[in-house]
């Protein structure tokens, strides 16, 4: 619903929206290192310490505003991601907020054996983990028809294996330890399908239901597993779509706006604390009631579908 047509997308032709790395001309989205310094939180000061917290993916947007709320309540945090720069940005914003000094893993979550390395160091490091927040992943606009196999193979490597290679090797620790964990995964609101991004939707569906299973297996070690499901959140991965479709995206919802990262933040902080601790095979969505109402279309809805498919 409230989805206009994007340049009346040809059905015929294949079509690719590739943005410029760091193109200038586009504005920066997001929460920045300001904003976030200003957030209020409800959440008391120590509600998380002495808890550690290993979150993929928080050199931007949804996990460095989940890092930078746990440290801020006390947490030892360990964050990983590719590109070292993104994640040195939030160990600066946490030391000068918080004088807190995190870890900083530069770590492929597509890669097994990265990841084995990076768990290892953080049980090193802290002696522990509590919370492992599997963040990290990403996709591109485009219709399914026109996916090349090494695009699809990209996204579903990133948003599904690596999810599970950080899962497993975190119970893999737990169980060895004979200590307690607990898993939040970030997927996506998959319920109406998602146009014109399926291989994420077919890799976040595969998480939720991963979750769901080991949920019910890893409970006599006293892990639990649950997944959020942000809709619509403003972070600096928007630049992956059109201005023109990101113009259109609160129009998914009809709360007709869009959640920001610290919407995301306060959940997973929620998650981790004790008042989570018989939530569990659960998926928490943040979508402003996305998912009773309508569907992004972030490459543009073809003329089809202009009528909206109202009755
Ligand atoms: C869907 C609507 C929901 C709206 C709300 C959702 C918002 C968000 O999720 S915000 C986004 C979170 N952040 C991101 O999505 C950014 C991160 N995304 C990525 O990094 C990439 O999309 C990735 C997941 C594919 C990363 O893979 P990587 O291997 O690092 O990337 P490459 O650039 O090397 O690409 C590999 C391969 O993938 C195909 N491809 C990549 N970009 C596009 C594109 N824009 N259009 C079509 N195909 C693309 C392509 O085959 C690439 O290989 P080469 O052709 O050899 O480059
Ligand atoms: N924003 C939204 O509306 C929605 C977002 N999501 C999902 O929520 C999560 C957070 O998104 P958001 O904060 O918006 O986006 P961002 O693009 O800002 O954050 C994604 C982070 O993941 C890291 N990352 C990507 N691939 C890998 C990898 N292979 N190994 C390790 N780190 C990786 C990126 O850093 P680097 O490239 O340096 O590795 C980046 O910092 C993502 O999984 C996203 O797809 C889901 C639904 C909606």
């Amino acid at each position: 619903m409230g989805n206009e047509p994007l340049n009346a997308p040809d059905l015929h032709a294949p079509r690719i929206f590739r943005p410029e790395p760091g193109d200038p001309g586009r504005p920066k989205r997001g929460l920045d290192d300001e904003a976030l310094r200003t957030q209020a939180t409800i959440f008391r000061d120590d509600l998380l310490a002495g808890h550690t917290i290993l979150i993929s993916g928080a050199g931007s947007g949804m996990g460095k505003a989940a890092a930078y709320l746990a440290a801020r309540l006390g947490a030892n945090v360990a964050i990983c991601g590719r590109t070292r720069e993104k994640l040195d940005g939030t160990a600066a914003l946490i030391r000068e907020e918080t004088g807190r000094e995190i870890l900083c893993v530069e770590a492929n979550i597509r890669d097994p054996e990265a990841v084995e390395t990076l768990i290892g160091a953080v049980h090193d490091h802290f002696g522990g983990l509590d919370t492992l927040v599997n963040n990290a992943g990403g996709q591109f606009p485009q219709d399914a028809i026109d996916f090349s196999r090494k695009g699809w193979l990209a996204v579903i490597d990133t948003n599904l294996n690596g999810t599970w290679w950080m899962m497993q090797e975190a119970a893999k620790r737990w169980r060895a330890d004979g200590k307690p964990g607990h898993v939040i995964n970030i997927v996506a609101n998959v319920e109406r399908g998602m146009p014109q991004a399926a291989h994420t939707c077919a890799a976040r569906a595969g998480v939720i239901y991963l979750s769901k299973t080991v949920a019910t297996e890893w409970a006599p070690h006293n892990i639990r597993v649950n997944c959020i499901g942000p809709g619509v959140i403003e972070t600096e991965g928007f630049r992956m779509y059109p201005e023109e479709a990101l113009a259109r995206f609160h129009n998914a919802n009809p709360m007709k706006t869009r959640g920001n990262a610290w919407d995301v933040a306060e959940a997973i902080a929620y998650l981790a604390s004790p008042a989570g601790r018989f939530i569990n095979g659960d998926l928490m969505i943040i979508d402003g009631g996305q998912a009773q109402w309508g569907v992004v279309w972030p490459a543009g809805m073809p003329e089809y579908f202009s009528d909206n498919g109202a009755a």
